[in-house]
């Protein structure tokens, strides 16, 4: 198979459409980006080491990828169950709870990583 460079673009145009398509549609992911913006601010404010920025954004990205999924999931659901279903709410709520998980573990860190600075650990 031959590298096709334009395809390649292609690909990262269609997955940055992706991305636009739910910002400011998507309540959760909204939540996400400017508690974001917040902790970038935070972290050039209190001057953060190399290492924590690091694991500030792996933690970001690791939540936005999540929530990214799951309203992927969620609008594959609506597509193939539009009518209500057991199965179908509990995909999404699985979905919803693999997104809390990462949230709430980026929160955990996000604190472990701040509080020394305001306390002066
Ligand atoms: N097709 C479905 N069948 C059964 N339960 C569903 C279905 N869609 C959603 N649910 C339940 O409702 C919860 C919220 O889902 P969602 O955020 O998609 O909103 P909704 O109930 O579909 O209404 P809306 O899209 O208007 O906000 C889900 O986590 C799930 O528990």
């Amino acid at each position: 198979m031959q590298y096709d460079f334009k395809k390649q673009l292609r690909s990262f145009g269609y997955a940055w459409q992706g991305i636009l398509s739910c910002v400011g549609k998507e309540q959760n992911l909204s939540f996400h980006l400017i508690a974001t913006v917040i902790v970038i601010i935070a972290g050039f404010v209190l001057g953060i080491t190399h290492t924590e920025w690091t694991v500030i954004i792996l933690c970001i990205s690791i939540v936005i990828a999540a929530e990214l999924f799951n309203t992927a999931i969620e609008k594959l659901v609506d597509l193939v169950s539009p009518e209500r279903h057991p199965i179908a709410g509990q995909v999404k709520d699985i979905a919803a709870g693999a997104v809390l998980v990462c949230a709430v573990a980026a929160a955990i860190i996000g604190l472990i990583i701040f509080i020394p600075y305001f306390s002066g650990l």
